[in-house]
C-alpha cells in the first residue's frame, strides 16, 4: 500500500533527523542524503534521455529555500560525472550558501535571473528547485517563463520534492507549475504526489533515514524500542494507494467448493429509454469482473409488453411480474445472454450487492426504484442519475441500512453538495462524507477523475488511472458494473464469515445490518486500478510500442479489456 503524508507529518519526522545532523557539526548531512539520491535519478534519466552522462548539460533553477539546497548540491554530484552544470538562481542573496559553495568548487556556472535576459539555455536535462515543502501558490514570474519556455522546447523536467507550482497537501496544480517528468523525493510521498500525480511523473523516492508512520511494521518496531515519536500518532491526513499488484491478490477467483451464488451475485438497476448504452456497459462490465452471477432490472418507463418473459424468476416467491420486462433486457440479453433479468426491483431475487443509477432516469418510477434497492438492506452502489435523484431527494438515503458507496464525477458532486472548490478534492470530499455519516448514514464516496478519489470518512485513497484514456462516455457505466461486483463478492465473503466475526463487526459499529463495516473503499480502490487498467491495456490494443501514447478508446473498448485488466493485475 502506498501511503503519503502531510507537510507536517514529513516535517516532524524530518526534524530529529536534522537536529542530529545540527548536533554532529554537519548541518547538510540529510541534505547532501537527498542530494545524493536526487543526482542519482537525475543521471539515469539523462541516460535515458541522450544514452549517456558525460558532457550532457542540466540546469538548476534555484530558489531561496532549502529545496534550492537540495538541486545546488545535486548538481555538484552532477559535475562529478562529467556534466555541465548552470545554475539560475531566482534570489542571488537567499540561495542555500553552502550547496552554492559545493557547486562553485565543483565546477558549476551560477548565474543571477537577472542576467540571463531572453536568453533560456537549452539543457538535456533541467532540475526544478524553485519550491518544495514550503511552497505555496503558483510558480512566480520569472520562474514561470524559464519553465514554460524549457517545456515548450521538449526539455525534461525533474522537481526535487515536489514540481513548484504544486501545492503538497491538497495537490492543486497552478496554472503556472513544472510539469515534471520524473519527481524525486525524499523519504515519505507527500499528498500531492497521489493527489497530483500527473504534474509529478515518474515519482521516485530516496531513503534518507525516515520512519514512516503509516507502516505498520515500523511502527510495531518503534513501540519495541519504545520510541515512538509524536509524528508516528498521525492518520487523518494520510492517502493510500493500493499497488497493482496488492490489487490482482484481491480480485476474486472462484474456488473449488464455489458455485455461481457463493462469489457474490450484483443486482443492476439502469438503462432507460434514452440511455439504453448504460444497462449493456454497466451489466457486461459487471459480467466481465468476476464469476457468479449477475441479475438487471430495467427501468419501468422503458417497459414493453411484446418483450421475453423474463430468463429467470428464481427468489420471485411465484408471485406474477408486477410489470412486464424492459425492452432493456432484450438489449441486455442480446449483449451477454448470461445475465438474470427481472421485470421489478421487487422481484429480482436475492443478490448481495445493488448497483443502481446509470442512465437509470430520475423520473417517479426511477426514484421509487431507488427507495426500493436501498430498502432491500444490501450494500448499494448510487451512480448517475441515481446521484441527480439523492441530491433533490437526500431523505432517500435514510432508507438505507446497509453501506452505501456514491459515485459521483465532479458535475454529480456539484450537485449533491451544492458546488465545491476543486483546487482541494480530497478535503472537500472529506468534508461530504463526514456530513454523511453524522446523519447516521454509512457511506463511502468515490469522486472520478483522472485520479479518483474515495473516502469513508476515516481513510481515503487516491487512485491515479495511469493515463487518461478512460476519459469517454460510459466509462462510468463501466466502473459501475465492475464495482458492483467486487462489492458482491466482498459481501459473500462476509455473509460466509463466522458468526462470531460477524457479531464483532455489528457490535463495533453499533448496527444489525449483516454488512455493516464492509470495506467498500478499499473494493472501490481496487475497482478504480482495474478500471485505468483496462483503459490503458484498451489503448494501447494496436500500440506497436506499449510505452507509446495509444490511440482513442470508446467505453466498449475499455469494457473488453476488463478480464485481460484482470489477468495482468493478477500476474503483477
Ligand atoms: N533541511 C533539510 O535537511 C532537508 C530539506 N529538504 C528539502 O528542503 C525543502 C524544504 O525547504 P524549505 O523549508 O526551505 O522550503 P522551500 O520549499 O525550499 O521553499 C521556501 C521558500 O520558497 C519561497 N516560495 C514559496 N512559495 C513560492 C512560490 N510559489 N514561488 C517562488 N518561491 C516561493 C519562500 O520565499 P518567500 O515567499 O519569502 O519569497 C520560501 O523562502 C524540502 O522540500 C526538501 O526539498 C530535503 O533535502 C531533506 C532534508
Ligand atoms: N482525465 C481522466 N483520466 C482518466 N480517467 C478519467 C478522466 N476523467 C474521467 N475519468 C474516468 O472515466 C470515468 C467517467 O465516468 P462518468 O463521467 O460517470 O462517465 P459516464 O457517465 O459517461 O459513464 C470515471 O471512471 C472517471 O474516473
Amino acid at each position: 500500500m502506498l501511503r503519503a503524508h502531510s507537510v507536517e507529518v514529513v516535517r516532524s519526522a524530518e526534524a530529529p533527523l536534522i537536529a542530529a545532523a545540527e548536533a554532529s557539526g554537519d548541518p547538510d548531512a540529510v541534505m547532501r542524503r537527498a542530494a545524493a539520491g536526487l543526482a542519482h535519478h537525475t543521471a539515469a534519466l539523462v541516460r535515458e534521455r541522450t544514452g549517456g552522462v558525460y558532457g550532457r548539460s542540466v540546469l538548476l533553477l534555484v530558489g531561496s529555500g532549502d529545496n534550492g539546497g537540495d538541486a545546488l548540491y545535486a548538481g555538484a554530484l552532477l559535475r562529478g560525472r562529467g556534466c555541465r552544470v548552470d545554475a539560475v538562481l531566482l534570489s542571488p542573496d537567499r540561495a542555500h550558501p553552502r550547496g552554492l559553495a559545493a557547486l562553485r568548487r565543483a565546477g558549476g556556472q551560477v548565474q543571477a535571473v537577472d542576467e540571463l535576459g531572453s536568453q533560456v539555455p537549452g539543457p538535456d536535462v533541467a532540475i526544478d528547485g524553485v519550491v518544495g515543502l514550503g511552497g505555496s501558490g503558483p510558480l512566480r514570474a520569472p520562474a514561470d517563463r524559464i519553465v514554460s519556455a524549457l517545456a515548450a522546447a521538449g526539455v525534461p523536467w525533474v522537481a526535487v520534492d515536489l514540481p513548484s507550482g504544486v501545492d503538497a497537501d491538497t495537490g492543486t496544480v497552478h496554472d503556472a507549475h513544472v510539469p515534471a517528468t520524473l519527481t524525486v523525493t525524499f523519504g515519505l510521498l507527500r499528498r500531492a504526489h497521489l493527489l497530483a500525480a500527473p504534474a509529478c511523473g515518474r515519482v521516485e523516492v530516496v531513503d534518507i533515514g525516515l520512519i514512516d508512520p503509516a507502516d505498520p511494521a515500523q511502527a510495531r518496531r518503534m513501540q519495541m524500542l519504545e520510541q515512538v515519536p509524536e509524528y508516528l500518532k498521525t492518520g487523518p491526513d494520510t492517502l493510500f494507494a493500493p499497488t497493482r499488484a496488492e490489487v490482482g491478490r484481491q480480485l476474486p477467483v472462484p474456488g473449488p467448493a464455489d458455485d455461481k451464488y457463493s462469489q457474490g451475485v450484483v443486482a443492476i438497476r439502469a438503462g432507460s429509454a434514452r440511455y439504453p448504452g448504460a444497462a449493456v456497459l454497466s451489466v457486461s462490465a459487471a459480467v466481465a469482473a468476476t464469476s457468479g452471477m449477475v441479475r438487471f432490472v430495467g427501468s419501468a418507463a422503458d417497459a414493453t409488453s411484446s418483450s421475453a418473459s423474463a430468463a429467470d424468476t428464481s427468489g420471485t416467491g411465484g408471485q406474477a411480474p408486477s410489470r412486464a420486462p424492459s425492452a432493456a433486457a432484450d438489449r441486455v440479453l442480446a449483449a451477454r445472454p448470461e445475465v438474470v433479468c427481472h421485470p421489478t426491483v421487487a422481484e429480482a431475487g436475492t443478490a448481495q450487492a445493488w448497483v443502481v443509477g446509470p442512465g437509470g432516469g430520475t423520473d417517479q418510477n426511477a426514484i421509487a426504484d431507488i427507495d426500493a434497492v436501498l430498502a432491500t438492506g444490501r450494500p448499494t452502489l448510487l451512480d448517475a442519475d441515481a446521484l441527480t435523484v439523492i441530491a433533490t431527494h437526500p431523505v432517500l438515503l435514510r432508507s438505507a441500512t446497509a453501506p452505501v458507496l456514491l459515485t459521483p464525477h465532479g458535475g454529480e458532486f456539484d450537485r449533491l453538495t451544492g458546488g465545491w472548490d476543486r483546487a482541494d478534492r480530497a478535503g472537500e470530499l472529506r468534508r461530504y462524507v463526514a456530513g454523511l455519516r453524522d446523519r447516521g448514514i454509512e457511506a463511502t464516496v468515490l469522486l472520478k477523475g483522472r485520479v479518483t478519489l474515495i473516502d469513508n470518512g476515516e481513510t481515503t485513497y487516491a487512485v491515479d488511472a495511469g493515463s487518461s484514456w478512460a476519459a469517454t462516455a460510459g466509462s462510468g457505466d463501466v466502473l459501475s458494473g465492475i464495482t458492483g461486483a467486487l462489492i458482491a463478492h466482498a459481501a459473500a465473503q462476509r455473509e460466509s464469515a463466522g458468526a462470531a466475526e460477524r457479531a464483532y463487526v455489528q457490535s463495533i459499529s453499533h448496527t444489525q445490518n449483516p454488512y455493516a463495516g464492509l470495506d467498500l473503499a478499499g473494493v472501490a480502490a481496487a475497482a478504480a486500478t482495474l478500471h485505468g487498467e483496462a483503459a490503458r491495456l484498451a489503448a494501447h490494443r494496436h500500440d506497436p510500442h506499449p510505452a507509446g501514447p495509444g490511440a482513442p478508446i470508446g467505453a466498449s473498448d475499455l469494457l473488453a479489456a476488463v478480464p485481460v485488466a484482470v489477468a495482468t493485475l493478477r500476474g503483477v
